[in-house]
């Protein structure tokens, strides 16, 4: 996979990211990179049950244009805590300047305590295209037609 060229990230590095270990990609096919949490050395983020927080990465990410961030949920927080992304995929345009941060919501059944470091999402670099959009006053004919939601059997 690291021998396929993508584009550049580039990751300015806010005050409270400090120390902080960079995005990485965990193995060599691993489709996305761990994002990591900048909250607070002592100062972990809890997270009660059926709440939900917004997680600090440290990081503004300078996605390249034709590309988004999409910010995943990883499936071992979601298997062993309940740990999700409320607004998954999270979006992060090429044009964004804030700090990206990660929507967590808890869906386990105990308080779930974000640690500075913590590997809490993974961010995927995807290509995205602009539709022009036109508005037209009839819709062109297809074999499918207006059925949808099931309409050829399950
Ligand atoms: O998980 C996420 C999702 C979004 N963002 C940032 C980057 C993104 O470019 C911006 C706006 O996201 P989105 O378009 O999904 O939210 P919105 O509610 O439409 O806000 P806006 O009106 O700012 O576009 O918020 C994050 O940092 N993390
Ligand atoms: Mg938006």
């Amino acid at each position: 996979m690291q021998d396929v060229l993508g584009p550049t990230l580039r990751l300015i590095r806010l005050p409270h990211g400090e120390g902080v270990e960079l995005p990485a990609y965990e193995t060599r096919g691993a489709a996305g990179m761990d994002l990591k949490a900048a909250v607070g050395e002592n100062e972990p983020l809890v997270i009660a049950p059926g709440r939900r927080a917004l997680v600090p990465t440290g990081f503004i990410f300078e996605i390249a244009d034709g590309f988004e961030g999409q910010v995943r949920p990883r499936s071992g927080l979601a298997f062993k805590h309940g740990i999700t992304c409320l607004n998954t995929p999270g979006t992060v345009d090429s044009d964004y300047r804030g700090e990206v941060k990660v929507l967590l919501i808890n869906h386990g059944d105990e308080d779930f305590a974000v640690t500075r470091g913590m590997r809490i999402a993974q961010m995927l670099i995807t290509p995205v295209v602009q539709a022009r959009i036109v508005e037209a006053t009839q819709a062109s004919e297809t074999a499918r037609g207006a059925g949808g939601f099931g309409s050829t059997g399950v």
